[in-house]
């Protein structure tokens, strides 16, 4: 018998958690909703949850603990075989550690690709149309006195995908009833029948044809400032660029100077920053950036089925050894063995 722990808060999933306590092999359901790092560190160290199996890492558990970093992995108790995260993006976790460790670790993939994709489509019109002006205008009682700014239809651009994956191919989905002509580019080429006449060409191309530049990969070491100043320097000539994956994939200060640095930019649609919630000053400045606090997934039914879909591979795990949607990065091992 053994321990099932919740880390952060439930806003959805309350009785679906306690539920969890009747499946077979639990022995108790334990919660760290609240704390701070060093509390949770010492309660690890003091031995506080050595009988836990399975860990429910909710949406907002950073904000309790901090990432799930090589330090915080290293002390988590050595019963520890699953973690279950609340997000599509795990960044915050070393999942190397966690695999040499042995744990195996599920996000939330496919429940939020309808929301974040929902959410690109809102930042690029939002950019292309520099809706930002208008409404700004407006709310300062300017509207007939100050000129609105004529603005660019989606109807036939030429939109480039970084990172087709799931949420990537459900925007592209999304574009096409725009009338827009994809392409992309992606660690590695699709097969024909997930492209959908999506045009595959390399990371520079895709930087120096595309109209509308849609950053949808995961963040990584390897993907981190992957557009900064010699990237903006290549794209076409009034590109609009949108990013509703991680803010870390761009580097601000080099967006902002392009921005300030002539017409090459369009327009920005961001949902997402490098060090937030603090934004760049350059960018709340500039009315030509379209801006959204984070809230990619933030809709009740994709928090909601993000919360079920952590608590089935909770299920999954205790019952079958598996999670539904274990990571990428684990696809190669059998932590389970
Ligand atoms: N704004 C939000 O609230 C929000 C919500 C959900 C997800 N996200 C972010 O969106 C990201 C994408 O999510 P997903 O579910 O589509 O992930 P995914 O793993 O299905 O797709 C990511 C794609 O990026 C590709 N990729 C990785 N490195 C690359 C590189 N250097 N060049 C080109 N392509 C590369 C991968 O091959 C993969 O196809 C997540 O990692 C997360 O950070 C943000």
């Amino acid at each position: 018998m053994a321990d099932v722990l919740l880390i952060g808060d439930l806003k959805f999933v309350d009785p679906e958690w306690s539920s969890l306590s009747s499946e077979p092999g639990v022995s108790a359901l334990r919660e760290y909703r609240t704390g701070s790092r060093d509390d949770f560190l010492s309660k690890l160290s003091s031995g506080t949850y050595d009988n836990v199996v399975a860990l429910y890492r909710s949406n907002e558990s950073t904000k309790v603990t901090g990432p799930f970093d090589g330090e915080l992995i290293s002390k988590l108790p050595p019963s520890l075989r699953y973690i279950c995260h609340n997000g599509a993006g795990y960044d915050n976790i070393d999942v190397a550690a966690a695999t040499r460790r042995g744990i195996q670790i599920s996000s939330t993939p496919q429940a939020v690709d309808n929301a974040t994709a929902d959410t690109a489509v809102l930042c690029m019109l939002g950019a292309l149309r520099l809706a930002n002006v208008g409404m700004d205008i407006l709310r300062r009682g300017q509207w007939g006195k100050e000129p609105l700014p004529t603005a660019h239809d989606p109807q036939g651009k030429v939109l480039g995908i970084l990172g087709m994956g799931s949420i990537g191919r459900n925007f592209a989905a999304k574009a096409r009833a725009f009338g827009m002509i994809i392409q992309y580019h992606n660690r590695s080429r699709l097969a024909p029948d997930l492209e959908e006449g999506a045009r595959y060409v390399a990371f520079e191309e895709l930087l120096r044809t595309s109209d509308v530049l849609s950053l949808n990969l995961n963040l990584s070491k390897a993907t981190e400032h992957v557009i900064g100043k010699d990237q903006l320097a290549m794209m076409k000539e009034g590109v609009t660029i949108v990013n509703t994956a991680r803010g870390k994939l761009m580097d601000e200060a080099a967006l902002v100077e392009a921005l300030n640095d002539g017409d090459r930019i369009w327009s920005v649609g961001l949902d997402v920053f490098e060090e937030e919630p603090m934004v760049h000053p350059g960018l709340i400045d500039n009315p030509r950036v379209f801006l959204l606090p984070h809230i990619g997934t933030l809709t009740f039914e994709t928090r909601r089925a993000m919360e079920l879909l952590v608590i089935d591979n909770i299920k999954s795990a205790l019952t079958s050894g598996e999670l539904i949607t274990r990571v990428k990065e684990q696809d190669n091992i059998d932590a389970a063995k």
